[in-house]
Protein backbone atom coordinates (compact mmCIF):
# COMPACT_ATOMS: atom_id res chain seq x y z
CA UNK A 1 0.00 0.00 0.00
CA UNK A 2 1.58 3.26 -1.27
CA UNK A 3 1.74 6.09 1.13
CA UNK A 4 0.17 8.75 -1.14
CA UNK A 5 -2.81 5.83 -2.05
CA UNK A 6 -3.13 5.79 2.20
CA UNK A 7 -3.65 9.37 2.31
CA UNK A 8 -5.77 10.20 -0.59
CA UNK A 9 -8.34 7.30 1.23
CA UNK A 10 -7.88 7.88 4.43
CA UNK A 11 -10.77 9.93 6.21
CA UNK A 12 -9.83 11.52 9.56
CA UNK A 13 -11.75 13.54 11.66
CA UNK A 14 -10.02 15.15 14.34
CA UNK A 15 -12.07 16.68 16.74
CA UNK A 16 -13.58 13.32 17.12
CA UNK A 17 -10.47 11.13 17.02
CA UNK A 18 -12.34 9.12 14.52
CA UNK A 19 -10.96 7.57 10.95
CA UNK A 20 -12.22 5.75 8.27
CA UNK A 21 -9.63 4.40 5.99
CA UNK A 22 -10.96 2.98 2.36
CA UNK A 23 -7.30 2.64 0.53
CA UNK A 24 -7.51 -1.20 0.90
CA UNK A 25 -10.31 -0.63 -1.40
CA UNK A 26 -9.22 -1.65 -5.28
CA UNK A 27 -11.85 1.09 -6.72
CA UNK A 28 -11.73 0.90 -10.38
CA UNK A 29 -10.67 3.96 -12.70
CA UNK A 30 -13.51 6.17 -13.30
CA UNK A 31 -15.71 4.47 -9.96
CA UNK A 32 -16.54 7.74 -8.56
CA UNK A 33 -17.53 9.90 -11.50
CA UNK A 34 -19.91 7.15 -12.45
CA UNK A 35 -21.40 6.75 -9.21
CA UNK A 36 -21.47 10.70 -8.71
CA UNK A 37 -25.22 11.04 -9.58
CA UNK A 38 -26.40 8.25 -7.56
CA UNK A 39 -24.84 9.68 -4.63
CA UNK A 40 -25.62 12.77 -4.87
CA UNK A 41 -29.94 11.41 -5.52
CA UNK A 42 -28.58 9.11 -2.14
CA UNK A 43 -28.07 12.66 -0.36
CA UNK A 44 -31.47 14.08 -1.71
CA UNK A 45 -33.51 11.68 -0.37
CA UNK A 46 -32.02 11.58 2.86
CA UNK A 47 -32.11 15.38 3.52
CA UNK A 48 -35.72 14.67 2.66
CA UNK A 49 -35.67 11.52 4.43
CA UNK A 50 -34.89 13.90 7.94
CA UNK A 51 -37.24 16.75 7.10
CA UNK A 52 -39.97 14.07 7.79
CA UNK A 53 -40.78 12.50 3.87
CA UNK A 54 -42.90 9.61 4.17
CA UNK A 55 -39.10 7.37 3.30
CA UNK A 56 -40.86 3.87 3.96
CA UNK A 57 -43.80 4.18 1.51
CA UNK A 58 -44.97 0.30 1.80
CA UNK A 59 -45.67 1.16 5.59
CA UNK A 60 -46.45 4.68 4.72
CA UNK A 61 -44.15 5.85 7.17
CA UNK A 62 -41.68 9.19 8.24
CA UNK A 63 -38.32 7.46 9.07
CA UNK A 64 -37.65 9.59 12.20
CA UNK A 65 -34.30 7.79 14.06
CA UNK A 66 -32.09 10.71 13.27
CA UNK A 67 -34.07 13.15 15.35
CA UNK A 68 -33.68 11.14 18.36
CA UNK A 69 -30.45 12.52 18.69
CA UNK A 70 -31.60 16.23 17.71
CA UNK A 71 -34.93 16.32 18.64
CA UNK A 72 -35.05 20.36 17.16
CA UNK A 73 -34.76 18.18 13.49
CA UNK A 74 -38.49 16.11 13.83
CA UNK A 75 -40.56 17.58 11.34
CA UNK A 76 -43.28 19.31 14.53
CA UNK A 77 -43.00 20.53 17.48
CA UNK A 78 -45.03 17.76 19.36
CA UNK A 79 -42.70 14.76 18.08
CA UNK A 80 -39.65 17.10 18.95
CA UNK A 81 -41.33 17.71 22.73
CA UNK A 82 -42.21 14.03 22.60
CA UNK A 83 -38.38 13.08 22.46
CA UNK A 84 -37.11 15.72 24.98
CA UNK A 85 -39.16 14.58 27.28
CA UNK A 86 -39.26 10.79 26.81
CA UNK A 87 -34.97 11.08 27.89
CA UNK A 88 -35.75 13.22 30.27
CA UNK A 89 -38.13 10.62 31.73
CA UNK A 90 -35.67 7.77 31.02
CA UNK A 91 -33.23 9.95 33.52
CA UNK A 92 -35.52 10.54 35.58
CA UNK A 93 -36.14 6.91 36.23
CA UNK A 94 -32.60 5.70 36.42
CA UNK A 95 -31.89 8.23 38.74
CA UNK A 96 -35.16 7.00 40.77
CA UNK A 97 -34.21 3.37 40.56
CA UNK A 98 -30.62 3.72 41.44
CA UNK A 99 -31.60 5.85 44.41
CA UNK A 100 -34.16 3.28 45.68
CA UNK A 101 -37.32 5.72 45.31
CA UNK A 102 -38.28 2.45 42.88
CA UNK A 103 -37.28 -0.44 44.48
CA UNK A 104 -38.31 -4.14 44.24
CA UNK A 105 -40.26 -5.85 46.67
CA UNK A 106 -37.00 -7.12 48.68
CA UNK A 107 -35.42 -3.64 48.40
CA UNK A 108 -33.70 -1.53 45.49
CA UNK A 109 -33.05 -3.36 42.18
CA UNK A 110 -30.08 -4.93 41.60
CA UNK A 111 -30.34 -6.63 38.38
CA UNK A 112 -32.63 -5.86 34.74
CA UNK A 113 -33.92 -8.37 32.96
CA UNK A 114 -34.41 -7.37 29.06
CA UNK A 115 -37.21 -8.82 27.48
CA UNK A 116 -37.07 -8.60 23.91
CA UNK A 117 -35.95 -9.52 20.07
CA UNK A 118 -34.13 -8.24 16.80
CA UNK A 119 -34.07 -4.64 17.25
CA UNK A 120 -35.56 -4.89 20.82
CA UNK A 121 -32.50 -6.97 21.86
CA UNK A 122 -29.35 -6.45 19.81
CA UNK A 123 -29.12 -3.01 20.11
CA UNK A 124 -28.95 -3.17 23.95
CA UNK A 125 -27.09 -6.28 24.10
CA UNK A 126 -24.35 -4.56 21.50
CA UNK A 127 -24.21 -1.57 24.33
CA UNK A 128 -24.51 -3.46 27.54
CA UNK A 129 -21.15 -5.41 26.29
CA UNK A 130 -19.35 -2.34 24.65
CA UNK A 131 -20.16 0.10 27.82
CA UNK A 132 -20.46 -1.76 30.87
CA UNK A 133 -18.58 -2.93 33.84
CA UNK A 134 -19.57 -5.94 35.05
CA UNK A 135 -19.34 -5.32 38.91
CA UNK A 136 -19.26 -1.44 38.23
CA UNK A 137 -22.51 -1.52 36.60
CA UNK A 138 -25.86 -0.01 38.51
CA UNK A 139 -28.21 -2.85 37.56
CA UNK A 140 -26.16 -6.20 36.19
CA UNK A 141 -28.05 -7.15 32.88
CA UNK A 142 -29.77 -10.10 31.73
CA UNK A 143 -31.66 -10.70 28.45
CA UNK A 144 -34.56 -13.25 27.43
CA UNK A 145 -34.35 -13.04 23.47
CA UNK A 146 -35.78 -16.12 22.47
CA UNK A 147 -38.17 -18.48 22.89
CA UNK A 148 -36.27 -21.59 24.51
CA UNK A 149 -37.60 -22.84 27.60
CA UNK A 150 -33.87 -24.29 28.77
CA UNK A 151 -32.36 -20.53 27.48
CA UNK A 152 -34.97 -19.05 30.29
CA UNK A 153 -34.04 -21.40 32.54
CA UNK A 154 -30.23 -20.68 32.62
CA UNK A 155 -31.04 -16.84 33.00
CA UNK A 156 -33.65 -17.22 35.43
CA UNK A 157 -31.08 -19.82 37.52
CA UNK A 158 -28.76 -17.07 37.50
CA UNK A 159 -31.44 -14.67 38.85
CA UNK A 160 -32.57 -17.23 41.64
CA UNK A 161 -34.09 -15.92 45.16
CA UNK A 162 -33.80 -12.20 43.74
CA UNK A 163 -36.55 -11.93 41.67
CA UNK A 164 -37.33 -8.75 44.30
CA UNK A 165 -34.66 -7.16 43.55
CA UNK A 166 -34.90 -7.39 39.74
CA UNK A 167 -36.33 -5.16 37.17
CA UNK A 168 -37.52 -6.57 33.96
CA UNK A 169 -37.81 -4.27 31.24
CA UNK A 170 -40.22 -5.41 28.36
CA UNK A 171 -39.47 -4.32 24.76
CA UNK A 172 -41.67 -4.66 21.60
CA UNK A 173 -42.60 -2.04 19.28
CA UNK A 174 -45.35 -3.55 18.03
CA UNK A 175 -46.15 -5.70 21.12
CA UNK A 176 -47.11 -8.40 19.70
CA UNK A 177 -43.91 -10.53 18.58
CA UNK A 178 -43.92 -14.08 20.07
CA UNK A 179 -41.17 -14.48 21.43
CA UNK A 180 -41.31 -11.51 23.84
CA UNK A 181 -44.73 -12.20 24.87
CA UNK A 182 -43.47 -15.32 25.68
CA UNK A 183 -40.36 -14.43 27.78
CA UNK A 184 -42.82 -11.68 29.60
CA UNK A 185 -45.32 -14.94 30.35
CA UNK A 186 -42.72 -16.98 31.80
CA UNK A 187 -41.03 -14.02 33.73
CA UNK A 188 -43.97 -13.70 34.95
CA UNK A 189 -44.80 -17.53 35.81
CA UNK A 190 -41.40 -17.06 37.72
CA UNK A 191 -41.84 -13.75 39.60
CA UNK A 192 -45.53 -15.58 40.63
CA UNK A 193 -43.79 -18.50 41.72
CA UNK A 194 -41.07 -16.46 44.22
CA UNK A 195 -44.25 -14.95 45.78
CA UNK A 196 -43.73 -11.87 43.87
CA UNK A 197 -45.74 -9.27 42.06
CA UNK A 198 -44.37 -9.07 38.48
CA UNK A 199 -46.21 -6.01 37.66
CA UNK A 200 -44.32 -4.23 40.73
CA UNK A 201 -40.79 -4.93 39.07
CA UNK A 202 -42.16 -4.35 35.24
CA UNK A 203 -41.41 -1.44 32.85
CA UNK A 204 -42.94 -1.64 29.29
CA UNK A 205 -41.03 -0.13 25.81
CA UNK A 206 -43.62 -0.78 23.41
CA UNK A 207 -46.12 1.28 20.82
CA UNK A 208 -48.93 3.25 22.23
CA UNK A 209 -52.13 1.28 22.32
CA UNK A 210 -50.01 -2.17 21.40
CA UNK A 211 -51.25 -5.39 23.14
CA UNK A 212 -48.41 -5.06 25.35
CA UNK A 213 -48.95 -1.34 26.11
CA UNK A 214 -52.75 -2.76 27.18
CA UNK A 215 -51.49 -5.15 29.33
CA UNK A 216 -48.93 -3.22 31.58
CA UNK A 217 -51.70 -0.86 31.49
CA UNK A 218 -54.29 -3.36 33.23
CA UNK A 219 -51.80 -4.68 34.98
CA UNK A 220 -50.41 -2.11 36.88
CA UNK A 221 -46.58 -1.92 35.62
CA UNK A 222 -44.18 0.32 37.32
CA UNK A 223 -43.99 2.50 33.70
CA UNK A 224 -44.05 2.58 30.18
CA UNK A 225 -42.10 4.34 27.13
CA UNK A 226 -42.95 5.08 23.71
CA UNK A 227 -42.01 2.96 20.79
CA UNK A 228 -42.65 5.62 17.99
CA UNK A 229 -44.23 4.39 14.61
CA UNK A 230 -41.55 6.42 12.92
CA UNK A 231 -38.48 4.85 14.31
CA UNK A 232 -37.78 1.21 12.87
CA UNK A 233 -36.75 -1.59 15.48
CA UNK A 234 -33.10 -1.59 13.91
CA UNK A 235 -32.50 1.61 14.14
CA UNK A 236 -34.10 1.81 17.80
CA UNK A 237 -30.68 2.00 20.11
CA UNK A 238 -31.36 5.46 20.76
CA UNK A 239 -34.86 5.61 21.01
CA UNK A 240 -36.11 4.25 24.53
CA UNK A 241 -35.10 0.97 23.38
CA UNK A 242 -32.42 1.37 23.92
CA UNK A 243 -31.74 3.92 26.48
CA UNK A 244 -33.94 2.80 28.84
CA UNK A 245 -32.11 -0.15 29.57
CA UNK A 246 -28.75 2.06 29.05
CA UNK A 247 -29.60 4.26 31.58
CA UNK A 248 -30.78 2.02 34.23
CA UNK A 249 -27.38 0.14 33.82
CA UNK A 250 -25.69 3.19 34.79
CA UNK A 251 -24.53 4.65 31.12
CA UNK A 252 -24.00 7.80 29.89
CA UNK A 253 -27.22 8.26 27.17
CA UNK A 254 -26.16 11.73 26.79
CA UNK A 255 -22.91 10.68 25.90
CA UNK A 256 -23.95 8.14 23.19
CA UNK A 257 -26.81 10.91 22.07
CA UNK A 258 -24.31 13.25 21.33
CA UNK A 259 -21.74 11.05 19.87
CA UNK A 260 -24.54 9.91 17.14
CA UNK A 261 -25.10 13.65 16.76
CA UNK A 262 -21.84 14.44 15.86
CA UNK A 263 -21.87 11.83 13.22
CA UNK A 264 -24.75 12.94 11.95
CA UNK A 265 -23.07 16.20 11.01
CA UNK A 266 -19.95 15.08 9.51
CA UNK A 267 -22.30 12.60 7.29
CA UNK A 268 -24.43 15.20 5.94
CA UNK A 269 -21.58 16.88 4.34
CA UNK A 270 -22.05 16.70 0.52
CA UNK A 271 -18.63 16.34 -0.67
CA UNK A 272 -18.76 13.13 -0.70
CA UNK A 273 -15.07 12.38 -0.42
CA UNK A 274 -15.17 14.15 2.56
CA UNK A 275 -18.31 12.07 3.53
CA UNK A 276 -17.36 8.86 5.83
CA UNK A 277 -21.15 7.44 5.31
CA UNK A 278 -21.01 8.06 1.46
CA UNK A 279 -17.62 6.63 1.45
CA UNK A 280 -18.18 3.29 3.39
CA UNK A 281 -21.52 2.87 1.18
CA UNK A 282 -20.01 3.30 -2.04
CA UNK A 283 -17.33 0.76 -0.62
CA UNK A 284 -19.60 -1.55 -0.35
CA UNK A 285 -21.20 -0.55 -3.48
CA UNK A 286 -17.90 -1.34 -5.33
CA UNK A 287 -16.94 -4.18 -3.38
CA UNK A 288 -20.44 -5.94 -3.68
CA UNK A 289 -21.01 -5.10 -7.77
CA UNK A 290 -24.24 -3.00 -6.30
CA UNK A 291 -25.48 -6.89 -5.95
CA UNK A 292 -24.04 -8.24 -2.71
CA UNK A 293 -21.90 -10.10 -4.23
CA UNK A 294 -19.62 -10.52 -1.59
CA UNK A 295 -20.09 -10.46 2.47
CA UNK A 296 -18.91 -8.01 5.24
CA UNK A 297 -16.78 -9.33 7.33
CA UNK A 298 -16.87 -7.65 10.35
CA UNK A 299 -13.55 -8.04 12.65
CA UNK A 300 -13.46 -5.54 15.88
CA UNK A 301 -10.32 -6.12 17.61
CA UNK A 302 -11.68 -5.17 20.89
CA UNK A 303 -13.53 -7.53 23.09
CA UNK A 304 -16.12 -4.62 23.94
CA UNK A 305 -17.22 -4.24 20.39
CA UNK A 306 -17.71 -8.20 19.80
CA UNK A 307 -21.54 -8.03 19.40
CA UNK A 308 -21.31 -5.21 16.78
CA UNK A 309 -21.44 -7.51 13.71
CA UNK A 310 -24.65 -8.88 15.36
CA UNK A 311 -25.93 -6.08 15.20
CA UNK A 312 -24.85 -4.89 12.18
CA UNK A 313 -26.14 -8.13 10.85
CA UNK A 314 -29.77 -7.09 11.48
CA UNK A 315 -29.07 -3.40 10.45
CA UNK A 316 -27.41 -4.26 6.86
CA UNK A 317 -29.28 -7.54 6.40
CA UNK A 318 -33.14 -6.74 6.92
CA UNK A 319 -32.52 -3.16 5.93
CA UNK A 320 -30.90 -4.37 1.95
CA UNK A 321 -32.33 -7.94 1.70
CA UNK A 322 -34.95 -7.38 -0.23
CA UNK A 323 -37.08 -9.02 -2.98
CA UNK A 324 -38.14 -6.53 -5.10
CA UNK A 325 -36.77 -2.30 -5.82
CA UNK A 326 -38.73 0.37 -4.98
CA UNK A 327 -40.01 0.27 -8.58
CA UNK A 328 -41.44 -3.02 -7.73
CA UNK A 329 -38.49 -4.87 -9.63
CA UNK A 330 -37.29 -7.73 -8.48
CA UNK A 331 -33.56 -7.56 -7.61
CA UNK A 332 -33.17 -9.91 -4.14
CA UNK A 333 -30.83 -7.29 -2.97
CA UNK A 334 -29.05 -7.86 -0.31
CA UNK A 335 -25.45 -7.54 1.89
CA UNK A 336 -24.80 -11.15 4.31
CA UNK A 337 -22.80 -9.61 7.00
CA UNK A 338 -20.83 -12.07 9.87
CA UNK A 339 -18.27 -11.47 11.82
CA UNK A 340 -16.97 -11.88 15.92
CA UNK A 341 -13.58 -10.57 16.95
CA UNK A 342 -10.11 -9.99 16.34
CA UNK A 343 -7.14 -11.58 17.16
CA UNK A 344 -9.29 -14.74 18.09
CA UNK A 345 -10.72 -15.47 14.67
CA UNK A 346 -7.42 -15.21 13.36
CA UNK A 347 -7.37 -18.62 14.49
CA UNK A 348 -11.01 -19.04 13.17
CA UNK A 349 -11.70 -18.83 9.86
CA UNK A 350 -8.82 -16.22 8.96
CA UNK A 351 -7.56 -19.09 7.00
CA UNK A 352 -10.48 -18.95 4.65
CA UNK A 353 -10.38 -15.30 4.36
CA UNK A 354 -6.79 -15.45 2.79
CA UNK A 355 -6.65 -18.07 1.11
CA UNK A 356 -10.17 -19.33 -0.03
CA UNK A 357 -13.24 -18.72 -1.91
CA UNK A 358 -13.00 -14.94 -2.32
CA UNK A 359 -16.77 -14.52 -1.67
CA UNK A 360 -16.18 -11.12 1.24
CA UNK A 361 -14.24 -7.68 2.16
CA UNK A 362 -13.29 -7.61 5.48
CA UNK A 363 -13.71 -4.21 7.73
CA UNK A 364 -10.97 -3.63 10.62
CA UNK A 365 -12.34 -2.00 13.79
CA UNK A 366 -9.03 -0.54 15.53
CA UNK A 367 -9.69 0.75 19.19
CA UNK A 368 -6.21 2.67 20.00
CA UNK A 369 -6.36 2.65 23.66
CA UNK A 370 -5.46 -0.72 25.15
CA UNK A 371 -7.39 -0.22 28.09
CA UNK A 372 -7.49 2.21 31.40
CA UNK A 373 -4.07 2.16 33.21
CA UNK A 374 -0.62 0.80 32.18
CA UNK A 375 -0.40 -2.69 30.78
CA UNK A 376 2.71 -5.33 32.11
CA UNK A 377 5.46 -6.17 29.42
CA UNK A 378 4.02 -9.36 28.33
CA UNK A 379 6.81 -10.06 25.86
CA UNK A 380 10.34 -8.02 25.59
CA UNK A 381 8.85 -4.39 25.91
CA UNK A 382 5.32 -5.61 24.34
CA UNK A 383 1.97 -5.11 25.99
CA UNK A 384 -0.73 -7.56 25.09
CA UNK A 385 -1.93 -4.28 23.55
CA UNK A 386 0.94 -4.18 21.38
CA UNK A 387 0.23 -7.81 20.08
CA UNK A 388 -3.19 -7.02 19.40
CA UNK A 389 -2.84 -4.20 16.64
CA UNK A 390 0.18 -6.01 15.62
CA UNK A 391 -1.77 -9.41 14.36
CA UNK A 392 -4.46 -6.85 13.08
CA UNK A 393 -2.11 -4.67 10.57
CA UNK A 394 -0.44 -8.15 9.85
CA UNK A 395 -3.93 -9.64 8.74
CA UNK A 396 -4.78 -6.79 7.45
CA UNK A 397 -1.55 -7.21 5.09
CA UNK A 398 -1.70 -10.38 4.91
CA UNK A 399 -5.41 -10.01 3.52
CA UNK A 400 -4.51 -7.49 1.19
CA UNK A 401 -1.60 -9.27 -0.40
CA UNK A 402 -3.55 -11.69 -1.72
CA UNK A 403 -6.40 -9.16 -3.40
CA UNK A 404 -9.25 -9.28 -0.19
CA UNK A 405 -10.17 -5.91 -0.15
CA UNK A 406 -10.76 -4.31 3.40
CA UNK A 407 -11.99 -0.96 5.50
CA UNK A 408 -10.31 0.06 8.36
CA UNK A 409 -12.34 2.33 10.86
CA UNK A 410 -10.16 3.56 13.58
CA UNK A 411 -11.61 4.93 16.74
CA UNK A 412 -9.57 6.54 20.16
CA UNK A 413 -11.60 4.07 22.77
CA UNK A 414 -14.97 2.57 23.37
CA UNK A 415 -16.67 5.33 24.63
CA UNK A 416 -20.58 6.38 24.78
CA UNK A 417 -19.44 8.70 22.09
CA UNK A 418 -17.61 6.45 19.99
CA UNK A 419 -20.95 4.16 20.45
CA UNK A 420 -23.03 6.81 19.35
CA UNK A 421 -21.01 7.74 16.27
CA UNK A 422 -20.59 3.89 15.33
CA UNK A 423 -24.20 3.29 14.67
CA UNK A 424 -25.10 6.68 13.50
CA UNK A 425 -22.47 6.06 10.72
CA UNK A 426 -23.74 2.56 9.91
CA UNK A 427 -27.49 3.42 10.54
CA UNK A 428 -26.15 6.63 7.30
CA UNK A 429 -24.24 4.38 5.35
CA UNK A 430 -27.28 1.68 5.35
CA UNK A 431 -29.33 4.20 4.04
CA UNK A 432 -27.21 5.76 1.70
CA UNK A 433 -27.04 2.13 0.21
CA UNK A 434 -30.64 1.36 -0.15
CA UNK A 435 -30.65 4.74 -2.60
CA UNK A 436 -28.23 3.17 -4.64
CA UNK A 437 -29.51 0.14 -5.00
CA UNK A 438 -32.85 1.72 -5.08
CA UNK A 439 -34.74 -0.64 -2.32
CA UNK A 440 -36.95 0.40 0.79
CA UNK A 441 -34.22 -0.15 3.33
CA UNK A 442 -36.87 0.45 6.08
CA UNK A 443 -39.45 -2.09 6.29
CA UNK A 444 -38.96 -5.92 6.42
CA UNK A 445 -41.74 -8.30 4.15
CA UNK A 446 -39.97 -10.71 4.59
CA UNK A 447 -39.73 -11.37 8.52
CA UNK A 448 -43.84 -12.03 8.29
CA UNK A 449 -43.54 -14.89 6.05
CA UNK A 450 -41.77 -16.69 8.68
CA UNK A 451 -44.10 -15.34 11.31
CA UNK A 452 -47.23 -16.77 9.53
CA UNK A 453 -45.83 -20.22 8.74
CA UNK A 454 -44.80 -20.90 12.53
CA UNK A 455 -48.42 -19.80 13.57
CA UNK A 456 -49.40 -22.33 10.59
CA UNK A 457 -47.27 -25.25 12.62
CA UNK A 458 -48.93 -24.23 16.23
CA UNK A 459 -52.08 -25.18 14.38
CA UNK A 460 -51.27 -28.33 13.08
CA UNK A 461 -49.93 -29.23 16.44
CA UNK A 462 -53.26 -28.56 17.87
CA UNK A 463 -55.05 -30.66 15.21
CA UNK A 464 -52.82 -33.32 15.88
CA UNK A 465 -53.38 -33.78 20.23
CA UNK A 466 -57.11 -33.56 19.31
CA UNK A 467 -56.82 -36.16 17.08
CA UNK A 468 -54.93 -38.22 18.82
CA UNK A 469 -56.87 -37.84 21.66
CA UNK A 470 -59.92 -38.57 19.73
CA UNK A 471 -58.09 -41.90 18.59
CA UNK A 472 -58.75 -45.29 19.24
CA UNK A 473 -55.40 -47.07 18.03
CA UNK A 474 -52.01 -45.38 18.02
CA UNK A 475 -51.43 -44.03 15.10
CA UNK A 476 -48.29 -42.93 11.90
CA UNK A 477 -47.48 -39.57 11.11
CA UNK A 478 -48.90 -40.62 7.77
CA UNK A 479 -52.22 -41.31 9.56
CA UNK A 480 -52.66 -38.23 11.32
CA UNK A 481 -51.88 -35.75 8.66
CA UNK A 482 -54.59 -37.77 6.75
CA UNK A 483 -57.23 -37.33 9.26
CA UNK A 484 -56.29 -33.81 9.46
CA UNK A 485 -56.43 -33.65 5.66
CA UNK A 486 -53.09 -32.03 5.00
CA UNK A 487 -51.21 -35.24 3.61
CA UNK A 488 -49.32 -32.64 1.74
CA UNK A 489 -47.76 -31.27 5.26
CA UNK A 490 -46.54 -35.17 6.66
CA UNK A 491 -43.37 -34.11 7.34
CA UNK A 492 -44.35 -31.34 9.51
CA UNK A 493 -46.67 -33.91 11.22
CA UNK A 494 -44.01 -36.30 11.75
CA UNK A 495 -41.39 -33.55 12.91
CA UNK A 496 -44.45 -32.13 15.78
CA UNK A 497 -45.56 -35.90 16.84
CA UNK A 498 -41.65 -36.50 17.61
CA UNK A 499 -40.89 -33.10 19.54
CA UNK A 500 -44.06 -34.19 21.37
CA UNK A 501 -42.73 -37.36 22.67
CA UNK A 502 -39.59 -35.97 23.81
CA UNK A 503 -41.57 -33.83 26.17
CA UNK A 504 -43.31 -36.41 28.68
CA UNK A 505 -45.45 -33.84 30.19
CA UNK A 506 -46.96 -32.91 26.82
CA UNK A 507 -48.84 -36.58 27.18
CA UNK A 508 -48.20 -38.33 23.58
CA UNK A 509 -45.83 -41.44 23.63
CA UNK A 510 -44.31 -43.35 20.53
CA UNK A 511 -43.88 -46.91 19.43
CA UNK A 512 -40.53 -46.80 17.48
CA UNK A 513 -40.20 -48.08 14.07
CA UNK A 514 -36.99 -48.80 11.71
CA UNK A 515 -38.98 -47.36 9.07
CA UNK A 516 -40.24 -43.94 9.90
CA UNK A 517 -43.97 -44.78 8.17
CA UNK A 518 -44.15 -47.42 11.04
CA UNK A 519 -43.39 -44.76 14.10
CA UNK A 520 -47.09 -45.07 15.96
CA UNK A 521 -47.84 -41.90 18.05
CA UNK A 522 -50.92 -42.40 20.96
CA UNK A 523 -51.59 -40.14 23.61
CA UNK A 524 -50.70 -40.91 26.89
O1 LIG B 1 -40.03 -4.91 18.65
P1 LIG B 1 -40.88 -6.00 18.06
O2 LIG B 1 -42.12 -5.49 17.43
O3 LIG B 1 -41.16 -7.05 19.09
O4 LIG B 1 -40.08 -6.67 16.89
C1 LIG B 1 -38.84 -7.29 17.11
C2 LIG B 1 -38.14 -7.59 15.84
O5 LIG B 1 -38.89 -8.47 15.06
C3 LIG B 1 -38.75 -8.18 13.68
O6 LIG B 1 -39.97 -7.77 13.18
C4 LIG B 1 -38.33 -9.41 12.93
O7 LIG B 1 -37.32 -10.08 13.51
C5 LIG B 1 -37.70 -7.08 13.62
O8 LIG B 1 -37.90 -6.27 12.55
C6 LIG B 1 -37.87 -6.42 14.93
O9 LIG B 1 -36.74 -5.72 15.29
Amino acid sequence: MSWDRFKEFYLPFESIDFALDVSRVDFSDGFFEEMQPKISAAMTAMDELEAGAIANPDEGRMVGHYWLRNAALAPDATTSKEITDTVARIKDLAEKVHSGVIKGASGSFKNLLCIGIGGSALGPQFVAQALGNPGKDALRIFFFDNTDPDGFDIVLKQLEGQLGETLAVVTSKSGGTPETRNGMVEAEHAWKAAGLSFAQHAIAVTGDGSKMDKHAIAEGWIDRFPMWDWVGGRTSELAPVGLVPAALMGIDIDGMLDGAKTMDELTREKDFKKNPAAMLSLSWYFLTGGKGEKDMVILPYKERLALFSKYLQQLVMESLGKELDLDGKVVNQGIAVYGNKGSTDQHAYVQQLRDGVLNFYATFLEVKRERDGASPAVEDDFTAGDFLQGLMLGTRDALYEKGRNSITITVDSVTPQVVGMLIALYERAVGFYGSLVNVNAYHQPGVEAGKKAAAGTLEIRKGILSTLAGAANAMTAEEIAAALNISENTETVFKICENLAANPQKGVTRSPSIDISGIKYSAS
